[in-house]
């Protein structure tokens, strides 16, 4: 279905359930920021909406693809949706000195931020985002905020600057004062008592690892959570987690919503393992993939230093290898990368055994990064898997460390009658538990006030993350519906490839049957399609 000429596409987030889109259809107004709906649907409201360019947008309500110059804007709720009398007061940056000489204070909501930046000529404009920032109004009193900061999930570096600058970004920027941080997780909410965080209690803790809250993995009770929240009278939830936390995070605003709370909750994405979908990276991922440096360096020397030596690294990485591939890449020591995304084989030609022995004639060494994921079908047929899962329900991984060194030091002593000398290190809660580098520090800071300044504006349900290096408000169904992989018809791996000369490991029968991006490995060579990133 097309909506008419001189339209923008505003699309509320995919996988709302029928109660949203049901009090959405029978309550809402029109945010006083927004010009008036002309259209609704399950999914998309439609407003009035001019390019940039002021020539007419045409959009479609029934696909994700838009055609000709269609514009999509797959928006964010506010809570003016369910809540229409909302008032909204100025936003008190307009007296604040700091802001006084930026030329545009405030991001009007005209301001988008498209997902692809790499376009053809004539495609279609896509998929945009609302530009995060502060807005001309805010729906919140200063002082009758009351906020609380959660964090879930594993660790990763920058977690205490996200919750020191949700702090002073509150208290600096709005004159908020009343911020709760909830300890040890979801659980936290109705398990524990609050903390009362002040820019003086949080001043130091960016200098720290880990987080000053404590976290935990499962716990997550949807209804139990929001009536602590109601009960405390907490009207801001900032919650900092990965892609279970922010699933958790989205049913929370839904219970709120359904309960009609003026409550706003901003999720904070935080992941070491880049597995993020829609956000340029993860913050913590840049400090992950220095710090990785120094294992990597470590294994080097060694191996360099004795006979025959072969270096495992083994880093995180559950479903994704970003931290190797690009630890790998940085480091320009490392002979092989074995990522969870690229099935490998150790046997027979083309095989690991067969790279590393030529490797050994050549250099007298060889040093491999594993990713914690990498190979774990492979090693299931080896190992009794059990199946387990954590408190959160991720499947525990099979350790593919020990097993990878086992197998080349058995390989080479049997069949080449050859003594390895093995050096396996696994840095991996090590690269984690660090604070944050200068750069992951600002990148933190700009998602915290991000953060801070969408919820005040009033939105809610929402997601704070760079796309394509603009700070965006995401639908959190986004970065939720698909994880972030390493996509093996991409450059980045292309080259890669090209730095380690490595096995492609392309000739591997089940890899060859495995689909990448909808093509088997067998297509993706016939097409020579590494293209692309
Ligand atoms: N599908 C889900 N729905 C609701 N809560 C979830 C979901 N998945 C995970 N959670 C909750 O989110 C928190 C963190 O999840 P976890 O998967 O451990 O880490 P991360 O958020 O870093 O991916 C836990 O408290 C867990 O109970
Ligand atoms: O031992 P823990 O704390 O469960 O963490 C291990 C896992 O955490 C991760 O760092 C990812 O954690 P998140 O899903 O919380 O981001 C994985 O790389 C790793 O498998
Ligand atoms: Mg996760």
């Amino acid at each position: 279905m097309e909506c008419a000429i001189s339209s923008g596409l505003y699309r509320s987030s995919p996988s709302l359930p029928l109660s949203f889109s049901t009090s959405i259809s029978s309550t809402t107004a029109t945010p006083s920021h927004l010009p008036k709906p002309f259209f609704k649907s399950r999914s998309f409201l439609c407003f009035p909406l001019v390019s940039r360019q002021n020539h007419p947008i045409r959009c479609q309500t029934s696909s994700r693809t838009p055609d000709d110059d269609g514009f999509v804007l797959e928006d964010v709720p506010h809570l003016t949706n369910f809540l229409p009398d909302l008032p909204s007061y100025p936003n008190p940056l307009q007296n604040s000195q700091a802001y006084a000489i930026v030329k545009e204070t405030f991001v009007s909501p005209e301001f988008v931020v498209a997902e692809q930046n790499v376009v053809r000529k004539d495609s279609p404009r896509g998929v945009h985002f609302r530009r995060a920032g502060p807005r001309q109004k805010v729906y919140f009193k200063s002082d009758e905020v009351r906020a609380c900061i959660v964090t879930c999930g594993g660790l990763c570096p920058g977690i205490n600057t996200v919750i020191r600058e949700v702090v002073c970004g509150l208290n600096y920027m709005y004159g908020v004062d009343d911020i709760l941080g909830i300890e040890g997780g979801y659980r936290g909410f109705y398990s524990r008592n609050t903390l009362r965080l002040t820019p003086k209690v949080v001043n130091d803790i960016h200098k720290r690892g880990g987080t000053i809250l404590r976290t935990s993995r499962g716990g997550h009770d949807t209804h139990k959570i929001v009536d602590n929240i109601q009960d405390r009278g907490i009207n801001q939830v900032y919650i900092i987690g990965g892609d279970g936390t922010q699933k958790g995070a989205a049913l929370i605003y839904k219970e709120v919503e359904k309960r009609g709370l003026q409550v706003a909750v901003a999720g904070i994405p935080k992941t070491i393992d880049n597995d993020i979908a829609v956000i340029d990276r993860s913050f913590g991922f840049d400090t992950a993939v220095e710090e990785a440096q120094r294992a990597i360096n470590a294994a080097h020397v060694e191996v360099e230093s004795v006979e025959n030596g072969v270096g495992i690294v083994k880093l995180m990485g559950r479903y994704s290898g970003f931290i190797a591939m690009f630890a790998t890449l940085a480091s320009r020591d490392v002979d092989c990368c074995l990522i969870p995304e690229s099935p490998f084989y150790l046997e027979g030609q083309g095989g690991l055994f067969e790279f590393i022995e030529q490797r050994l004639k050549e250099n007298g060494h060889v040093v491999i990064v594993v990713a914690e994921g990498a190979g774990q079908d492979y090693i299931a047929k080896d190992m009794q898997a059990t199946g387990e899962k954590d408190a959160s329900g991720n499947r525990l991984l099979l350790d593919i460390g020990p097993w990878l060194s086992q197998k080349i030091k058995d390989h080479f002593t049997k069949v080449h009658k050859m003594a390895i000398n093995m050096k396996y290190i696994d840095p991996t809660y090590m690269i984690r538990a660090i604070p944050s580098n200068a750069s992951d520090n600002i990148y933190c800071t700009l998602l915290a006030q991000s953060a801070v300044h969408g919820a005040m504006a009033g939105y809610s349900g929402f997601t704070v993350g760079p796309v394509n290096s603009r700070h965006a408000y995401i639908p959190i169904s986004r970065v939720t519906e698909t994880q972030n992989t390493v996509k093996l018809t991409d450059r980045m791996w292309a080259r890669l490839l090209a730095s380690t000369n490595q096995p492609s490991f392309l000739g591997c029968n089940e890899a060859s049957q495995k689909k990448v991006d909808g093509e088997t490995i067998d297509d993706v060579i016939n097409n020579t399609s590494i293209a692309s990133s």
